[in-house]
């Protein structure tokens, strides 16, 4: 044991922040933590389990539909928000429970109160003068603001899960994954959806054919796109809904603006600029593969890093540094092949290069793409095509990269990011033979 109070302090209960606590603790090291919210951070409270129980919810709009043709009479449909917010919320209520006891049984010491630097070894959590050894910052991130008057006058993913009622309408700001979650949501929910974007591409990350359906699907659900308006002004209206200006001198119109536009990295107010640790020009803080900062002692994992801003390459960051610093087994995180998903209607997921990435990197390129109705749409009546796409690399026949869009896609993703991640070829995944009838068959059946 050291001098100080702690071997190790981690700043922020979140995904990352949260794992490696538990583990260096696991490692045998005297372990705080500092979470001036609530524990669980973004994931757990207000991000991903929240949003994928809202998706369950909204989906059911169109399973009841589609339930008529499968025989069922549903009368007497209707939908309550408060309802499916109460549970929700409870859910939330659960996990961040399961997450406390979790540190609670690791012997990990919880102060439920800010934490900000003194100098390389001290922090001042709350009131308390805490010292430690090795320090790692995982406070994560925060939604964005526009750069725009009234701001102030759009909500965030913060806000979206305690709304008191749906809106009628709703205009979206951004292209990203919240974006493009939430527009499903709302849509499915009966709000008219206005999806507003700055620029004229929507989720750049992924496979153009992939998201050129998606938006194509979404247009027939009904949800509207509206592109290369950045916003000049916002203002509220009397009846306490939002009118937006943008640049072009457009003006739009809902009951509520949702501002999804990115995430900047939460490092405002630490004290990192007198302790000396680095930030990018994004504000993120400087690490190493190892997840070191400019200061000796000082690590920082998770979204605050903006590497990758997603819960299991927070988690994977929080355990390798837990493991390098306690356990004596020292490993980084491969970043190579993360699979990824956006939670839409319907959702699509992707792992490794698109086929445009695969064109600019390798020698040559083949792509192979099944465009089909899954077989419950057919029945449904529901005139909506999936589509699955695998990128290969003709000089050595691996698979590189793999797009789906349609029911489920990133539940298969899930298992077929693994064939990419161990580099199988396109034959090795032609060898395997065919569960049928299922969706998924069509990833071995591609000729
Ligand atoms: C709406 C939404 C949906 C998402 N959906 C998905 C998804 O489906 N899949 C996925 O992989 N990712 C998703 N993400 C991203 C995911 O939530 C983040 O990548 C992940 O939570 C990052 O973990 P973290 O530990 O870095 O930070 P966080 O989980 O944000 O935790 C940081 C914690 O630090 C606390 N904190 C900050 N500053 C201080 C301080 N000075 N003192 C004490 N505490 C502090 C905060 O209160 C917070 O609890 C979603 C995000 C959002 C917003
Ligand atoms: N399913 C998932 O895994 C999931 C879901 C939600 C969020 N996340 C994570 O959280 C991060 C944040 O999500 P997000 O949707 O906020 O960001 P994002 O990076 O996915 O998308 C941001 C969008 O906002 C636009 N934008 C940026 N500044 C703008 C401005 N001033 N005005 C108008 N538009 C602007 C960008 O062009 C882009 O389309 C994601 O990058 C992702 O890593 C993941």
């Amino acid at each position: 044991m050291s001098d100080y109070d702690y071997d190790y302090f981690v700043i922020g209960g979140g995904s990352g922040g949260v794992r490696t606590a538990r583990i260096a603790a696991g490692h045998g090291a005297k372990v705080g933590l500092a979470e001036e919210y609530r524990v669980g951070g973004t994931c757990v409270i207000r991000g991903c389990v929240p949003k994928k129980l809202l998706i369950y919810g909204a989906h059911f709009a169109e399973d009841l539909v589609d339930a008529e043709r499968f025989g069922w009479t549903v009368n007497d449909k209707s939908f309550d928000w408060q309802t499916l917010r109460k549970n929700v919320l409870e859910e939330v209520d659960r996990i961040e429970g399961a997450y406390t006891s979790t540190l609670e049984s690791h012997k990990v010491d919880v102060f439920h109160d800010r934490a900000v630097f003194q100098d390389a070894h001290t922090l001042k959590v709350g009131d308390r003068t805490i010292t430690a050894d090795k320090i790692c910052i995982a406070t994560g991130a925060r939604p964005g603001r526009f750069p725009c008057e009234g701001q102030e006058h759009a909500i965030t993913s913060n806000e979206v899960f305690h709304l008191e009622k749906l809106p009628d309408s709703i205009l979206i700001a951004g292209g990203g994954y919240i974006a493009n979650e939430f527009a499903g949501i709302f849509n499915e929910l009966g709000s008219k959806v206005t999806v507003v974007n700055r620029s004229d591409k929507l989720l750049r990350a992924y496979d153009h054919s992939v998201v050129e359906r998606m938006m194509h699907i979404a247009t027939i659900k009904g949800i509207e796109f509206v592109y290369n308006a950045p916003f000049a002004k916002v203002e509220k209206r009397e009846d306490g809904g939002v009118r937006v200006t943008t640049e072009g001198g457009e003006t739009l119109e809902a009951d509520l603006l949702l501002a999804a536009i990115g995430r900047p990295p939460n490092t405002d107010g630490l004290n990192l600029e007198d302790v000396g640790v680095d930030l990018t020009d994004k504000g993120a803080i400087r690490v190493d593969d190892a997840s070191r900062t400019s200061v000796d002692n000082i690590f920082a994992v998770g979204d605050v890093t903006d590497r990758v801003q997603l819960t299991p390459v927070a988690i994977r960051e929080g355990h390798a540094l837990a493991d390098t610093l306690f356990g004596g087994n020292p490993w980084t995180v491969d970043y190579d092949c993360i699979p990824s998903a956006v939670f839409s209607h319907p959702p699509i997921a992707q792992v490794g290069m698109t086929e445009a990435e695969a064109r600019d990197t390798l020698g040559g390129v083949e792509i192979y793409t099944s465009d089909f109705r899954a077989m419950k749409n057919v029945l449904a009546n529901r005139n909506e095509r999936s589509l699955y796409k695998l990128v290969v690399d003709s000089a050595t026949r691996k698979l590189v990269g793999a797009h789906m869009i349609g029911p489920d896609a990133p539940e298969i993703m899930q298992a077929l990011a693994i064939a990419v991640k161990a580099g199988l070829t396109k034959e090795q995944v032609d060898a395997t033979v065919a569960i049928h009838p299922t969706m998924a068959e069509e990833l071995v059946l591609m000729r």
